[in-house]
């Protein structure tokens, strides 16, 4: 063990963020860096992932809880691991840490359970080195992923650019959803590809014109479930059901049992529910969970919050 890590002792931290949805997603064209510009409303979803750093003699990751998927890297590809290496070498304190993930966020389903990793790692990692430039924080979120950013601050908030520069919405109430997830997986930059090729080869693809997010965040702000019902979109869904038809068969089973609206979550292949209330919500699940492709399904609000310490 090294000095400075015999000096930690064996104080661990905790954090936990949150998964997300995109009430709104609009997708412009691709940049030349490769990414597209966005206007994506996010809200938190109240699925938590806890990570707890503990000083150790070499930095290794542990995945818990119900999520715990044998595709999520626990090696330096982590965005756990990423995190803590990225605030490690901007602060010059080279501390190795004992990652554990409890995984509350579907794998690759397009809610940002990786995100999520690593803005609460990077929380618990600023906590145990005694860091509290926030600035910095916030810029080594934008280095490691462009929804990283959104899940350190987490709420309501409409994000621009590759989806990282945020402007907070002051939403009111609570969004019930049901969350369907998928047996199979998609991958975020595969979906992007398509949306492409769609756009280049189809005239009825969505075209690449950045939309106004003003009708969703007025029902947001105004907490009413049917106006957002009515306005919620995702330019990605064409993409996603090009590579995984299965997604609009489950959309339909959910619109068909009474949903207020389907969305496909961000890339997919999760598909989130609007419903009027919890009761609405157990009925829902009932019918999806015998629907085929449904890996499991998954009740839960918005917004939650962002990244935070958990302390006791
Ligand atoms: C689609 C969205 C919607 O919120 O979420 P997910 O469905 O993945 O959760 C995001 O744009 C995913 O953000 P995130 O997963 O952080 O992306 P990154 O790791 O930074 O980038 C992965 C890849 O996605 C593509 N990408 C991502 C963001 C963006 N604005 N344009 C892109 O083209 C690029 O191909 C990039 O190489
Ligand atoms: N801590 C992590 N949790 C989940 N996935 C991770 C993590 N670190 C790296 N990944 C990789 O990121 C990919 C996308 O994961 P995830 O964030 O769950 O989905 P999405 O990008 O669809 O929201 C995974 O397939 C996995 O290979």
């Amino acid at each position: 063990m090294n000095a400075e890590v015999a000096q930690l002792g064996a104080r661990s931290v905790t954090a936990r963020a949150y998964g997300k949805i995109n009430v709104f997603l609009s997708v412009g064209p691709q940049r030349a860096d490769g990414y597209h510009d966005l206007v994506s409303v996010f809200q938190t979803l109240d699925l938590a992932e806890t990570i707890t750093l503990s000083p150790a003699a070499e930095t290794a990751v542990t995945l818990t809880g119900p999520r715990a998927d044998t595709t999520v890297p626990l090696d330096d590809r982590n965005l756990a691991v990423q995190a803590v290496a990225a605030l490690s070498e901007a602060t010059e304190t080279h501390i190795p840490v004992a990652i554990t993930i409890d995984k509350q966020v579907p794998v690759a389903g397009g809610m940002g359970g990786g995100s999520a990793d690593a803005a609460a790692a990077l929380v618990a990692y600023a906590e145990l080195i005694g860091c509290d430039d926030a600035d910095l924080l916030t810029r080594i979120a934008a280095e490691l992923g462009a929804d990283v950013p959104f899940a350190l601050t987490g709420g309501t908030a409409i994000g621009t650019g590759r989806g990282d520069e945020l402007v907070p919405v002051a939403g009111s109430g609570a969004f019930h959803w049901v969350l369907a997830t998928s047996v199979a997986s998609l991958s975020t930059p595969e979906v992007y590809r398509t949306l492409d090729e769609l756009r280049r080869e189809t005239s009825t693809a969505t075209d690449d014109t950045l939309r106004d997010p003003d009708d969703v965040v007025t029902a947001l702000t105004a907490g009413d479930p049917h106006a957002l019902a009515g306005v919620l979109h995702n330019d990605m869904t064409d993409a996603a059901i090009e590579l995984l038809p299965g997604i609009a068969e489950v959309m339909e089973s959910g619109r068909q049992a009474g949903a207020l609206a389907a969305l496909v979550s961000g890339s997919g292949p999760t598909v989130g529910f609007l419903v009027a209330d919890p009761t609405h919500a157990l009925d829902l699940t009932v019918l999806l969970e015998a629907t085929r492709g449904v890996r499991d399904v998954v009740r839960t609000t918005a917004p939650a919050g962002g990244a935070h310490l958990v302390t006791g």
